[in-house]
């Protein structure tokens, strides 16, 4: 079976096949929401937003702390579901759970402290503004950090007083299931978390529905764009966390085994399917020899096989069309003049069960220019691009050269340099000697295509509320009439 020949089918009978990446076997199959189940999950949140929005932060914070303390609880459980589903190694998906649990602590902190101001008006009149939640808001999200992505979504989203819809994609349907079960357990009233599951129709449903007050989407531009026109049809607040081709920039003068290590985890974590990954690698020319022989070490050393083993480091990726589709990134970089300096190639692990799963080795390509595909495109597999620059003002236009603004990072020892760059770099999250660390309390999302709106940190509060104000007169009337 191939996914790609099969999903026109499955649409047509509204039942998806839910395939293993680890086997490349199908495990499972399940029915999408129609247009009739998506209308019953939006008033079932309708009718548990009534009850959750009357409830003070504090009530709020302490459910989402329930919460937090039985995903926590059940970290290893939810962990090996995500890599059963997803194929990111379960030493990983663990990591996933914790910023999960710490998105849920991070809001129910801040549930209680939401508020307005008071402002005096003259003769003693006075206005106030309160924060108030927006309704049901939809989640729709990707694949590569399915529970992730429902935590960071819907943990502002019920901090607030919201309730939410979520749409996990079609390919990881299961552990935004479990954490429906948490909030449920953990004493949300009955339908203020709902999923529905589906494709791009079951999407759309959710987008076009009078009663959803907001989407949130985690996903690619071109669907990105979608949502976003059928969100204006109804006048809906958009966050669109969408894709990126981010630049890191590493000087000469940077601590070159930090600077590895980043770049490793700027490429490679989740197989490379990492939206603001750190694709474009652009080291300067006195310290390309050294850096590239380290990184092409390092990448070799990558332990691929059954994520579910403690010691896998890289799993298979999601399918084997988005297999096949980065496979043709590197051989199209090739006849374009990329030489590969590691991996790139199919692989198939020693042991025989393995054998149909999707996995391949992490590739390294050199003598990478600005023009390449490989260089312009988003890949969203384990493929990492080595360019060479001269001068900091150079890097900085060709790292700004993109439609793209989601991420980049800068390697250096010179701390005014630091700075100087990343303040001029176009890209929502600016790594300085580090990448792809993605604490809760600091904003994330994009610039230019990469989408707006930002999930976690406080600033998140003002994308799942609106602020009403409030003007109070003291004295008469005063009429121009
Ligand atoms: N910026 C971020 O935070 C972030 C995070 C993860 C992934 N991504 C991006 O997502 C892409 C990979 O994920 P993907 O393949 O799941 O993306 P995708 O855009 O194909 O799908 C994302 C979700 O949208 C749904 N969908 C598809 N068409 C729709 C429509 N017309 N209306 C409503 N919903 C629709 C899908 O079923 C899925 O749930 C990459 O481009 C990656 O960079 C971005
Ligand atoms: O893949 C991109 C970045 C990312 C990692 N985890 C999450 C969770 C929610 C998002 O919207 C994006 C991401």
């Amino acid at each position: 079976f191939e996914f790609g020949t099969l999903a026109p089918k499955v649409f047509i009978l509204e039942i998806y096949l839910l395939f293993i990446p680890i086997l490349g076997r199908v495990i499972a199959t399940f029915l999408c929401s129609g247009e009739k189940e998506v209308d019953l999950a939006v008033q079932s949140a309708k009718a548990a937003f009534k009850i959750w929005r009357k409830k003070s932060g504090m009530e709020r914070s302490r459910i989402l702390l329930e919460a937090a303390r039985i995903i926590r609880e059940r970290k290893d459980e939810i962990a090996t579901v995500e890599t059963i589903n997803n194929g990111k190694s379960v030493f990983e998906a663990r990591l996933d759970i914790d910023t999960s649990w710490q998105c849920l602590e991070y809001y129910a902190g801040l549930a209680a402290s939401m508020g307005g101001e008071h402002v005096q008006l003259p003769g003693g009149s006075f206005g106030y503004t309160r924060r108030e939640p927006l309704g049901v808001c939809v989640g729709i999200g990707a694949w590569n950090y399915p529970f992730q992505i429902a935590s960071w979504k819907s943990a502002p989203a019920l901090a607030c007083g919201n309730a939410m819809v979520f749409k996990p994609s079609p390919f990881t349907p299961v552990s935004t299931l479990l954490l429906a079960e948490i909030y449920t357990e953990a004493g949300v009233p009955p339908g203020l978390f709902n999923v529905v599951q589906g494709g791009a129709a079951t999407g759309q449903f959710l987008c076009q529905h009078r009663d959803v007050a907001k989407v949130s989407f985690t996903g690619s531009v071109p669907t990105g764009k979608k949502i976003m026109e059928l969100a204006s049809k109804g006048v809906k607040p958009v966050t669109l966390e969408l894709g990126g081709k981010s630049p890191l920039i590493i000087f000469s003068d940077c601590d070159i085994e930090n600077a590895v290590r980043g770049a490793m985890m700027a490429n490679f974590l989740t197989q490379g399917e990492v939206c603001c990954n750190g694709t474009r690698v652009f080291v300067q020319r006195e310290i390309l020899d050294k850096f590239t022989e380290e990184v092409v070490k390092q990448t070799k050393k990558i332990k691929i096989g059954d994520p579910l083993e403690e010691d896998t480091r890289m799993g298979p990726l999601i399918n084997r069309s988005h297999l096949q589709h980065v496979l043709g990134f590197i051989e199209q970089a090739k006849n374009e003049g990329a030489k590969v300096l590691c991996g790139g190639d199919l692989c198939v692990p020693e042991d025989p069960k393995l054998k149909d799963g999707y996995y391949m080795t992490p590739c390294v390509l050199g003598n990478c220019k600005d023009g390449m595909t490989c260089v312009k495109e988003e890949i969203f597999g384990p493929v990492m691009s080595i360019l060479s620059f001269d001068t900091e003002a150079e890097v900085l236009e060709r790292a700004n050269d993109t439609n793209f603004g989601l991420a980049a990072g800068v390697f250096t020892r010179d701390i005014q340099r630091a700075h100087r760059v990343v303040a001029e770099l176009q890209a929502g999250v600016c790594y300085i000697n580090n990448y792809n660390v993605s604490p809760v309390e600091l904003p994330f999302g994009g610039y230019k295509m990469s989408g707006f709106g930002r999930e976690n940190g406080r600033v998140t509060i003002e994308y799942y509320s609106q602020l009403k104000t409030i003007c109070v007169e003291m004295g008469d009337v005063e009429s121009v009439f």
